[in-house]
């Protein structure tokens, strides 16, 4: 289902101290990958922590139409009995996958290799995503796809009657093209490989693992060499989600920058290939502390302890950039807080997020008081110590967009709007209660 048509303005006020505990939600790329893995299993997956966001919600109900029983059984506790590898069943609708291209990509990739037939669907945001860099690899295994001019939302896709498995270099740093293939891979016999130059978040690797596929990844030249052997039965797991580092970036941005603020956000995964943005909040001088690591789930997870303080500029280097794809726009914002100059570098695939993320965050930022430029592949910020505000930034259906200037608008001068907070029910749905908690103005 695509979110509320209806356009919902937010606005954001200099708050005092932000203080108490925020409990941010399960992480979005492990959720929906604990509801395709399920569908694929043979019997009964427990999920517990399941991010309830629009974009899994749509996932879950995918996986119904796919054939799988998905339940839920409260709060984030959720059931999934699968049809096994190679059993979905053909859908009778169109599989609508709102605004997320997650959950598009890695459906696509997970029916490819079933003979069935469906066609994909989602937003104004998701129909302006590319697809054939997920298309193309799948057409490998032998499936037939149609799509609209540019390999764009609608498309349609005959799964191969008699896949082949493949070996697949991916042409830009993507854990969803990654998950697609690997996900495709699974019904094709003999051995599927994936070849990244760059590493990017591996719960994908790790999952399929857990739920019993071989599946190894190699350090080479070349870069990471992921080979997963074909046709295996998918076991069961439980699995407990982590709370999501991408979600938990924005309070502990608000932490940051508003005076005096000083707040504990538990249970974050700390799997290092999603961990970029912390390494960089250290290097900016934030005063974040890690507390009690362990493992659930699974995944490295510690309990953030975030107190503001000064925070300077500094330069991201490209190779870091998939560790942190998803909370540029946040940044951002922070650097415009921090004093001196902060350089993102290796951000192009920001452009076709949700939105085009550089020019929104460029746009939205000016319009606030920053100074900020940027290139085809980079994005630069001159902190001053604060941002005046006082403007409207336009979200483009893009909750990192939206959520990023609202935090902004916590500590700027003058109060920050934003045009439409609706699409931060895809990923945050409780995200204006637990900054409100904190004592956040936005409303
Ligand atoms: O695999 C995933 O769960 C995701 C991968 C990333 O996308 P790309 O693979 O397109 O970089 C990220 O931006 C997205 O929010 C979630
Ligand atoms: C890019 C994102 O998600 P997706 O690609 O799943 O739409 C995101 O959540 O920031």
């Amino acid at each position: 289902m695509s979110h509320s048509a209806e356009p919902i303005p937010m606005t954001a006020r200099r708050s005092g101290p932000l203080k108490g505990e925020a409990k941010v939600p399960g992480d979005k790329s492990i959720s929906h990958r604990a509801l395709i893995l399920g569908a694929l299993s043979v019997g009964e997956t427990h999920i517990t922590g399941l991010l309830e966001g629009q974009d899994v919600l749509d996932t879950a109900k995918a996986m119904q139409a796919f054939g799988a029983q998905v339940e839920r059984l409260g709060t984030g506790e959720w059931k999934v009995n699968g049809v096994g590898v190679g059993g979905f069943a053909e859908p009778e609708g169109v599989i609508d996958c709102g605004n997320s291209g997650t959950g598009v990509r890695l459906i696509m990739g997970a029916m490819a290799t079933t003979p069935v037939t469906a066609t994909f669907t989602g937003d104004a945001s998701l129909s302006r995503r590319p697809m054939g860099r997920v298309t193309d690899p799948l057409e490998l295994f032998g499936c037939e796809v149609t799509a609209r001019e540019g390999k764009r939302l609608p498309v349609t896709i005959k799964g191969a009657a008699e896949p082949v498995p493949v070996r697949y270099k991916t042409p830009v740093a993507s854990a969803q093209i990654k998950s697609a293939v690997l996900l495709a891979g699974l019904n094709a016999p003999g051995e599927t490989v994936v070849i990244e130059s760059e590493p990017t978040r591996d719960h994908t690797e790790r999952m399929l693992a857990g739920f019993g596929a071989t599946i190894t990844t190699e350090v080479t030249d070349e870069g990471r060499v992921i080979t997963l052997k074909g046709r295996p039965e998918l076991v069961p797991q439980p699995v407990a989600v982590p709370r999501d580092p991408s979600s938990a970036a924005f309070p502990v941005a608000a932490a940051l920058i508003v005076p005096g603020s000083e707040i504990r956000v538990p249970g974050v995964s700390r799997n290092p290939t999603r961990d970029g943005l912390y390494v960089t909040l250290l290097e900016m001088g934030a005063d974040i502390t890690f507390e009690n690591p362990r493992e659930e789930g699974g995944e490295p997870v510690a309990d953030l302890l975030v107190r503001h303080g000064p925070l300077k500029g500094v330069t991201v280097p490209p190779e870091r950039a998939a560790s942190m794809i998803d909370e540029f726009p946040i940044l951002s914002v922070i650097a415009a807080f921090a004093e001196g100059t902060t350089l993102m570098q290796g951000v192009h695939e920001l452009r076709v997020k949700e939105s085009d993320r550089i020019a929104a965050m460029v746009a939205g930022l000016r319009a606030n008081g920053a100074s900020v430029e940027d290139t085809d592949d980079t994005m630069t910020v001159h902190g001053t110590g604060g941002l005046s505000g006082g403007a409207t930034a336009i979200t483009h259906l893009d909750h990192r967009i939206a959520m990023s200037f609202l935090i902004g608008g916590l500590a700027s001068e003058q109060p920050i709007s934003v045009d439409d907070g609706s699409p931060i029910a895809t990923s945050f749905p409780d995200f204006l209660p637990l900054m409100t908690g904190l004592g956040g103005q936005i409303g």
